[in-house]
């Protein structure tokens, strides 16, 4: 579904701050895989996001999705098959547009009230209300009076409204508190599960990491230094994957988030 051939992109290339954000990175997602990808600071987790997204054009390399090389396509046309949610809930929908007119955009109706037939209406209360969050009774109300919690789910039910070819989760449940977090992280998985989404999912949290999805992959230095699926993931504890890293890194995981979530 994605495949990324060789691509590479350095920063400010030329100048005292070059950084070389991604390196000759080589990765090939199924239909169908929920990959959760985790790494050192800086290490370039969220560059290749979007470079996949289109944020940017990269330096070299192809990228291919569906079989479609998209590697010069424009942001805003990868964006109709790509759905992305960031850390940020505000992020992702209209804070000053009501609940259902944020829901009839997912959708491709326009965001105007008068275009929202009785039977949209219908189907945005019975998709709301698998949420359990009540937003279903608030649906004329505007997104801005939403928690980050509602609003994230929201959100998560907009980028996936019309299931996109792969979706895109840059830590959208670190700003949450752990009880919201694990809400929407439990969302995420059935939404995931019931469209049957390509999804990649960058988390802080090794535990998550190794506990949603098929497939866990581990960068450091703008490279992928370790994939695990199947029965070697299955039985992966977090101490094996701090292990992992070291051997693969040469050093210890320098990511204070993650280790700090460890502790907790
Ligand atoms: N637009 C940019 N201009 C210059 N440098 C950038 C830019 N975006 C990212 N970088 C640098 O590229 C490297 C990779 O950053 P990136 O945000 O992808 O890391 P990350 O793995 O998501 O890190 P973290 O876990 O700390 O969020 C970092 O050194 C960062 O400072």
């Amino acid at each position: 579904m994605l495949k990324l051939t060789h691509i590479s992109k350095t920063f400010n290339p030329g100048t005292v701050n070059a950084k070389k954000a991604i390196e000759d990175l080589s990765f090939h997602a199924a239909k169908g895989d929920f990959i959760t990808v985790i790494g050192a600071n800086g290490a370039g987790k969220s560059t290749l996001f979007n470079a996949i997204s289109g944020s940017f054009f990269t330096d070299s390399g192809k990228i291919e999705l569906d079989g479609k090389d998209i590697t010069f396509m424009p942001e805003y046309k990868r964006a109709r098959s790509i759905g992305r949610l960031f850390q940020d809930p505000m992020r992702g929908s209209a804070p000053g547009m009501t609940i259902e007119e944020n829901l009839a955009l997912a959708a491709g109706h326009g965001g105007w009230l008068s275009s929202i037939s009785r039977k949209d209406r219908q189907a945005f209360r019975e998709r709301l209300s698998l949420l359990g969050m009540g937003l279903e009774d608030r649906m004329t109300q505007p997104v801005g009076l939403l928690s980050g919690g509602q609003r994230q789910a929201l959100t998560l039910m907009m980028a996936t409204y019309n299931p996109p070819k792969l979706l895109l989760l840059d830590e959208h449940t670190a700003a949450l508190d752990p009880a919201t977090a694990e809400k929407v992280l439990e969302i995420t998985k059935n939404t995931v599960e019931e469209n049957h989404l390509t999804c990649m999912m960058i988390t802080h949290n090794m535990q998550s990491a190794l506990e949603l999805g098929n497939r866990t992959i581990m960068m450091n230095a703008g490279k992928i230094i370790l994939d695990v699926i199947g029965e070697e993931r299955a039985h992966m504890t977090v101490a094996d994957l701090l292990d992992r890293f070291k051997q693969a890194a040469g050093k210890a995981l320098d990511n204070d988030r993650m280790l700090l979530s460890e502790a907790e």
